[in-house]
């Protein structure tokens, strides 16, 4: 139940408002047995009474009193309802509204280098169907149980008034049936909740990604082979919520079971009662009724069992210390706390805007060196490139210098202080960094680009659309700077999705620039008129650029090669 703790304590707040929600389940529960137990025993009552009347006996029956209880039990019964729904979905909404911002910013904090490496689908499962079993788990979980338990009390409180032997015999009974229903269904749901929440994780991982990538799929002809796969995994989570069910009914119907032979056993004492003088015809009829009314706040118990298991195995997925440790201990930022440990945390003064690698080794994927034993000193304001082959370790070097990455060995110190010593706010905000991927937002140009600067002016988006040869393209579009470019920025050619992350760095003013392939996608006319705008923008700023070959990255003060994870000048 550790994993439950963390969503436990954040009901803490609204323990008012769960103990009003529950009292009115309970007021629902108690009317709804009252209704039925009065009921039986005023049609029994006035039966017997007409019967004795006929038989020329004298009879007398109140029918003002048990007649105004039948009503007050049924509107109750109804308005308790009505506000139960009301009230308890309301703290619902509001747990969930607290749940959402809190995983949202728990992902949020997670490192880009962590965050990289999950699944969109799996972000999308955590964000929403692990969430969603979460906020049930008062209302389905917890609060059935409690519940039940009262409406025990309170049938045994009913049954006493024929028998107090009969009435506290079928308590223990109830009571205990209830809970091994409960526990059973809490043990059997371990497995096959976690099953079903990897099943349903996997299934919409394999969707969002079959989505995202079918115009690959498409133009290589595989649409078929990745949707045999989705399929499979459709068939997985189908045949998990079947056993899921199965298992439902079947502690339903045990209870069921249970509860009509405690009613027939009631009924048979009860009548033994009457026979024997001991108790009226009336509460004869009421007291099996009683028993039958439970079968309502009762018959959740398998459910909120199974319930509580879901919510359990959604809340060990969400727990992001654990999808930490899933990856790499090296993916991590700034602020992190000591690594590795092997590195020097004292601050060496530097200048304003310097960076310095120190015999930065950095291991990665299996194992293999790709950084060994760099060394690099970018002076303040001085513009270094770096061009390499593929996979030499380029982007590497720049997510060690943004804190995405820590080297296994060395360090890396801006403006004097170790990366890793830096507060991650501060840092990102003084560092200008294109990535090699380009990630645009389903949104407007003008928004992709306010991402870097929710003030900046649409005059000075215009100018930097000018200056990045985007002009003619967002004039074109219908409405200019304000056209949404569609999911993920799909409307846009690659060149132009570049142009504008591009954009995005350039309306940060940070000091610190690491340019990953600024130029890639974009023919040589544009790449020359982007290379001098850029070159224009990094005056008296300390620069990195990154690319595959010179004519891939502007001009720069300092060209080096990086080559078996080492740096050697052009
Ligand atoms: N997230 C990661 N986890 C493990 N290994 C990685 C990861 N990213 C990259 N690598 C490995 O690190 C090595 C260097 O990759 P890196 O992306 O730094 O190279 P690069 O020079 O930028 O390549 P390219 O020019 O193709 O982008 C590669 O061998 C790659 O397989």
């Amino acid at each position: 139940m550790n994993e439950l703790r963390p969503y436990l304590s954040m009901m803490r707040p609204y323990r008012g408002r769960l103990l009003i929600g529950a009292a009115l389940m309970l007021v629902t529960a108690a009317s709804g047995i009252g209704l039925l137990a009065l009921s039986g025993w005023f049609i029994t009552a006035t039966a017997v009474t007409g019967a004795l009347l006929a038989a020329g006996v004298a009879a007398r029956l109140d029918i003002y009193v048990p007649g105004g209880g039948i009503r007050t039990f049924a509107v109750t019964r109804t308005v308790a309802r009505y506000f139960e729904r009301v009230f308890n979905h309301d703290v619902v909404l509001r747990l969930l509204r607290d749940l959402r911002g809190q995983t949202f910013s728990r992902l949020a904090n997670l490192s880009p280098g962590v965050l990289g490496q999950l699944r969109s689908g799996e972000l999308l499962n955590r964000l929403t169907t692990d969430i969603d079993r979460l906020d049930g788990l008062y209302l389905r979980g917890l609060a059935p149980p409690l519940v039940a338990g009262l409406a025990i009390l309170i049938t045994v409180a009913l049954l006493a008034i024929g028998s107090i032997a009969v009435a506290l015999t079928a308590g223990l009974i109830l009571m205990t049936a209830g809970a091994l229903i409960g526990v059973r269904a809490w043990f059997s749901g371990q497995a096959l909740t976690r099953r079903l929440a990897s099943a349903n994780a996997n299934l919409r991982a394999q969707l969002v990604d079959h989505l995202r990538g079918l115009t690959e799929l498409k133009a290589f002809g595989s649409v078929g082979y990745h949707r045999k796969r989705v399929d499979g995994l459709d068939e997985e989570e189908r045949a998990g919520e079947e056993r899921l069910a199965i298992e439902i009914a079947t502690g339903e119907a045990i209870l069921h079971g249970t509860l009509q032979l405690v009613a027939v056993g009631v009924l048979l004492t009860a009548l033994s009662l009457f026979a024997a003088d001991r108790i009226s015809g009336a509460v004869a009829v009421m007291m099996p009724l009683a028993i039958l009314a439970l079968l309502e706040p009762l018959g959740v118990l398998p459910g909120s069992g199974l319930h509580l298991a879901r919510a359990r195995a959604s809340a060990k997925r969400l727990d992001t210390r654990s999808t930490d440790g899933t990856y790499s201990s090296q993916e991590t930022h700034p602020g992190d706390g000591d690594g590795d440990g092997s590195q020097s945390t004292e601050v060496t003064p530097g200048q304003a805007g310097d960076i310095r690698f120190e015999s930065v080794t950095v291991r990665r994927g299996a194992g293999a060196k790709v950084l060994d034993e760099l060394s690099l000193t970018v002076g303040e304001g001085e513009h270094v490139g770096i061009i390499g082959a593929s996979g030499c370790g380029k982007s590497s070097l720049a997510n060690l210098l943004a804190g995405w990455l820590v080297p296994d060995s060395g360090q890396v110190l801006v403006e004097g202080k170790p990366v890793k010593k830096q507060d991650f706010a501060s840092h990102l905000a003084r560092l200008g960094y294109l990535t090699q991927q380009t990630d645009l937002f389903s949104g407007t140009i003008a928004g992709n680009l306010r991402v870097a600067c929710a003030e900046a002016s649409d005059a000075r988006l215009w100018s930097l659309i000018e200056v990045l040869a985007l002009d003619e393209f967002v004039a074109s579009c219908p409405d200019g700077i304000n056209t949404w470019i569609g999911e993920s920025g799909l409307e846009v050619s690659g060149g132009q999705a570049r142009r504008l992350a591009l954009g995005r760095v350039m309306l940060r003013d940070a000091p610190i620039v690491v340019l990953d392939e600024p130029l890639s996608g974009l023919d040589e006319a544009t790449a020359a008129q982007v290379s001098s705008a850029i070159e224009r923008w990094l005056t008296g700023r300390t620069a990195i650029v990154l690319g595959h070959e010179p004519s891939a990255i502007p001009s720069v003060d300092r060209l080096l090669q990086l080559r078996t994870g080492r740096l050697a000048r052009i």
